[in-house]
Formats: structure tokens, C-alpha cells, sequence
């Protein structure tokens, strides 16, 4: 989960997950549990077809357009769809995993060397929960993978498993050169020059922040979420599940959908700067994606609700690298969606001011977007 109207906070280092199955719980503590309306129920598999799978080596021969036209369809269908021939290596994938596998196993004082800090988006914690909050059932760790200024400004990267560094290097590299052919795909698919959204992206200064998810297995998956409804307010998310653990799920039509696990693919979660969503969100957590969607586009495509659920028998992992811009890069309306007709709503401002002024903001009830509207909707 990228984004909320929580407060961002690492939690206490006693409220995590792993501990408390290794204790041998059979019932879930009352924290977790979600109020009736919002428990997960029985999952709907989307069949195949639905959640489009991309082949992308087709966007470099003669199936190009079609497969252009593959992804227009899902991002405004789906708002998600799975990547495969993506260029990034299955070694690599399942290195990932495994190193990821070898650090939950680490004693829980080996672990905490890296305790997330308040206030901090990376380490090893949960995100966006807060005391009151039903917590979910997900252990992370969050690292800054790519872009220097990113890392440096908050450096977390265990040393512990001894290959996680290295693994995690070789995976982010390949990750981004992921992203960039991705954007430039974006940029085509908005009619704009392959390379105009780098350029306003300011591709170079792009940072990916990965959370190694681990959701251990649950005695009551019914009373309890993994992650609950969220969008992220990445640019895009590159989502590895793990192999063959199901546990994603979309929100269509007012259905929660299975994402299902395919191997060695990648779930584009797309476009939430692309979504068109203008005031149907309510207060809250969805402010800040659609604030930023909106701000840079005002165009078609879907960002999508999702969440997490958890199952019995096993343990699940997922990666999400979350693209990010860098905090001086501009979000503005482009001027490609404006005109007499759609005049831009939104003020020009700054990532940093974005996500800065969100996380500042009382949660109960404000609707923080509003603050750079230009002209307020109900004038
Ligand atoms: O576990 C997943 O598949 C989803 C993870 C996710 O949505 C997130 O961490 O934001
Ligand atoms: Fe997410």
C-alpha cells in the first residue's frame, strides 16, 4: 500500500505479524479483525482473458500496434494488466524471492537491526496504519532500490542475508530499464512522443521503492486483509507476486477479482496519474492518487483499488516496485489534455509538495486535493 490518509509510521516493533504466528496463535488478535462489511468473502477468479497478459517483446516487431492497442483496452478496462518477455531475468526474479525468504527467517533481533523509524517510509515495519487503524496482516521490508538521491536520503539496506545488497542492485537496474520502456509505451499510448513523459517525469530522477511483502499464513483468513483497498501513488507499480500464491485482487465493476499468479510475469498496476477519476472518491486515502493522476493528465485510464488476502497453509511474498518522481519534479496539467473545454483544474506544484502537504494533513474528513485546485469545484 503506497498511499493512505494515514499517518505514515513504522509500527512498534511487538505489533508485528511473523512473531505472532511463530507463537503458535490459533485466533487472530482483535486488531486485525476488519468489520463485517470489509472482510474478504469468497474469491472471484478472473479467468484469463480478463486481466490481459502483454507479451512485451511484441512492442519491437510487427505487433506493435496490437499490442499497444492490448494495453490501451486493459488500462481502461482493468487498470492492471501482467507483463511477460519483460526483460527482466527469472534468475533475478527468484533471487528476489529467496533472499527475501532468507531475511524473514532471521531472528526477530536480526531482523529489527533495520526497524522502520517513525516517520519513515523505509525498513522493516508495516506502512499507513496507525493505533486505531484494523491493522493488516503483512510484515515488509521497504527499501529504496533505485536513484542515488532516493537512497541516500533514506538508506536502508540490510546486511544481512549477505547477497541482499547485490541481489537487490541487479534487480532494481533491471526493474527501471523496465519502467523506462514502460513510460515510453505510456507516452505513445497518450498520443504524446515516445520520449515526452520521460522528459516531464524527469526520467533520470526517478527512484523505485521496493517492499519485499510477506504475508505469513492466517488461522482466520476470513476475518482479516493482507493489505486493505488501496491505490498507489506511484507514477506505476511493477508488482512480482510470488509463483503460485494467490492473494491480489482488483476492484471491477464492484468486484474484488483475483489477480492471478503467473510466473516470471509482472502485474503493471497502470496509470495512476493516467486514472479519471474527478470527485467519486471519497475523503480519505484516495486523495493523493487521484489528486496526482488528475494533476498530470485529467485522461482515461483507470487506477485501481486493490488489496491483499491471506490464506492458511502458506506464507505469501510480493514485490512491488513502487515508481516514484523525485521530489523537485514538477506535476502539472500537460498541456496535450487541456483545452477551452477542460481547463486545467489543478495549480502546477511539486512532488516533495504533493506528498509532503498529504502526509501534514488531519485525516478525519479533509480533502487535501482541494488545497491545488484552481477553482473549487462547487464555484
Ligand atoms: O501483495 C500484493 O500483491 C499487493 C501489494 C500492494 O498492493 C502494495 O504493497 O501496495
Ligand atoms: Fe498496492
Amino acid at each position: 500500500m503506497e498511499e493512505s490518509s494515514l499517518v505514515e509510521k513504522g509500527m512498534p516493533m511487538d505489533q508485528m505479524v511473523q512473531p505472532l504466528v511463530k507463537a503458535g496463535i490459533t485466533v487472530v488478535p482483535p486488531r486485525f479483525i476488519q468489520p463485517a462489511e470489509s472482510r474478504p468473502g469468497p474469491p472471484v477468479e478472473a479467468n484469463g482473458s480478463q486481466i490481459p497478459v502483454i507479451d512485451m517483446s511484441g512492442l519491437y516487431d510487427e505487433r506493435r500496434n496490437q499490442v499497444l492497442a492490448e494495453i490501451a483496452h486493459a488500462c481502461q478496462e482493468w487498470g492492471f494488466f501482467q507483463v511477460i518477455n519483460h526483460g527482466v531475468s527469472p534468475a533475478l526474479m527468484a533471487d528476489i524471492l529467496m533472499v527475501t525468504k532468507e531475511f524473514f527467517a532471521l531472528s526477530q533481533k536480526e531482523k529489527e537491526v533495520n526497524a522502520m523509524k517513525p516517520g519513515a517510509t523505509v525498513g522493516y515495519g508495516r506502512l499507513f496504519e496507525t493505533k486505531n487503524s484494523v491493522a493488516n496482516w503483512i510484515d515488509r521490508l521497504v527499501m529504496w532500490t533505485y536513484g542515488e538521491k532516493q537512497k541516500l536520503a533514506e538508506p536502508c539496506m540490510p546486511l544481512k542475508p549477505q547477497r541482499l545488497g547485490e541481489v537487490v542492485d541487479a534487480y532494481s537496474n533491471a526493474v527501471y530499464q523496465l519502467c523506462k520502456r514502460l513510460i515510453e509505451t505510456l507516452a505513445v499510448m497518450l498520443g504524446l512522443e515516445p520520449d515526452v513523459l520521460g522528459e516531464r517525469l524527469n526520467v533520470e530522477g526517478l527512484g523505485i521503492r521496493t517492499s519485499c511483502n510477506y504475508y505469513p499464513p492466517c488461522p482466520q483468513p476470513e476475518l482479516v486483509l493482507g493489505l486493505t483497498p488501496h491505490s498507489d501513488s506511484s507514477i506505476f507499480t511493477v508488482l512480482q507476486q510470488d509463483g503460485d500464491v494467490f492473494g491480489l485482487e482488483t476492484l471491477h465493476n464492484g468486484q474484488w477479482f483475483q489477480v492471478p499468479p503467473l510466473k516470471n510475469a509482472f502485474v503493471i498496476n497502470g496509470g495512476n496519474q493516467l486514472q479519471h477519476l474527478r470527485y467519486a472518491l471519497p475523503a480519505g486515502f484516495n486523495d493523493m492518487t487521484s489528486m496526482f493522476a488528475q494533476i498530470i493528465s485529467n485522461a482515461k485510464y483507470k487506477s485501481v483499488m486493490h488489496r491483499a488476502r491471506t490464506n492458511t497453509h502458506v506464507g505469501r511474498y510480493s514485490f512491488p516496485n513502487f515508481l516514484l518522481p523525485s521530489d523537485q519534479t514538477v506535476i502539472e496539467p500537460f498541456p496535450e489534455f487541456l483545452s477551452e473545454a477542460n481547463p486545467p483544474l489543478y495549480r502546477s506544484l511539486t512532488f516533495a509538495e504533493y506528498v509532503n502537504g498529504f502526509h501534514s494533513m488531519p485525516f478525519a474528513g479533509g480533502r487535501h486535493i482541494d488545497n491545488f485546485l484552481l477553482t473549487r469545484p462547487d464555484q
